[in-house]
């Protein structure tokens, strides 16, 4: 996954892929402590092009906030090292991770005098469930393991001890012979998935969960729902959506910036519609990756070689 990747960004220097170290004894190591963020450049017609970067960027210090991690860097900071890193790296496009975390300072559950450090790093990263999976869908388990509530964790925060929950959920669908899993929630009604919001089309209407719903506001989430709308369709993005509903389903659909738009064939083993990816699937995966390679929606689209 990394071969081609020099360098990455760590404190405000740019680091030797190999020398990018931290100390055993970071706090975010032994307690979760961190933020991340996962963004993706495309390779837009005009060059390479960060999508929806400021949302992200927001989404991350916001993150960062419910935790008092202050991250001594500036947005501006960080944007500008991001593309500098992607033009050494030379990616055309690439995913970007970048994440801020309590460091090595006294343990003990309180953070207290633990530096914040921030790193970015980038690298070429491409269908996250599989290419097949983009144009046949894929095959996903209902997780035994619930999403925690956001009364138990802020779910509004992208925290990196939390993943647990999603790996123990990704784990089990793969041990289980499943490429992903759906998580419901503390009520037992549908979140997400680990690492994907979820969508579901019955009779020509499209539903995805709601924030209420214990779900992190996916930011390729709010992109699918402007573009079903602008294609006219009726989208409920409060929804309430029971396990029972994943079975009868026209359609699912996974959205997250890894993930990009992914169809979900079956699940349980139950044939979701016609076992395939649906039309309405088709269309928005379609408009999906038209936009991020036109880059027509300039506002959403930052060049990363000014050209
Ligand atoms: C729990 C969760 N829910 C929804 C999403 C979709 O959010 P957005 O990317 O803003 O549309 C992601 C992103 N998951 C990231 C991490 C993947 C990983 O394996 O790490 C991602 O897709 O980058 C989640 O982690």
């Amino acid at each position: 996954m990394f071969e081609a990747v020099d360098e990455v960004w760590m404190d405000g220097e740019f680091v030797d892929f190999e020398d990018a170290n931290v100390h055993l004894l970071t706090h975010a190591l032994h307690y979760g402590t961190g933020v991340f963020e996962g963004v993706r450049c495309y390779e837009t017609e005009e060059g390479p092009a960060i999508f929806r970067w400021e949302e992200h960027l927001d989404r991350f210090y916001n993150s960062a906030e419910v935790y008092d991690i202050e991250i001594p860097f500036e947005k501006q900071e960080l944007t500008e090292a991001t593309e500098e890193l992607i033009r050494r790296e030379g990616f055309e496009s690439c995913y970007i991770r970048p994440i801020a975390f309590y460091g090595y300072g006294p343990l003990g559950l309180n953070p207290g005098k633990s530096p914040v450090q921030v790193g970015l790093a980038v690298w070429p990263w491409g269908a996250y469930l599989g290419e097949e999976a983009l144009e046949d869908g894929v095959d996903v388990a209902v997780s035994s393991w619930r999403k925690y509530a956001s009364s138990q964790i802020p779910t509004n925060a992208k925290t990196t001890g939390t993943y647990v929950n999603s790996v123990l959920a990704s784990l089990e669908a793969k041990e289980n012979g499943y490429t992903e899993a759906i998580v419901l929630n503390k009520e037992g009604n549908v979140a997400e998935g680990p690492g994907e919001n979820i969508f579901l089309v019955r009779d020509g209407e499209i539903y995805t969960t709601g924030l209420a719903e214990s779900i992190l506001d996916g930011i390729t989430r709010r992109t699918a729902i402007e573009l079903a709308e602008e294609r006219g369709y009726t989208v409920h993005d409060d929804a309430t959506i029971s396990r029972g509903e994943l079975y009868t389903a026209d359609e699912l659909f996974f959205t997250g910036t890894a993930a990009e738009v992914t169809p979900i064939r079956s699940v349980d083993d139950n044939e979701i519609g016609t076992g395939t990816k649906g039309p309405v699937t088709d269309e928005l995966q379609t408009a999906f990756f038209d936009l991020v390679e036109s880059g027509e929606r300039e506002e959403w689209f930052r060049y990363v070689y000014s050209n």
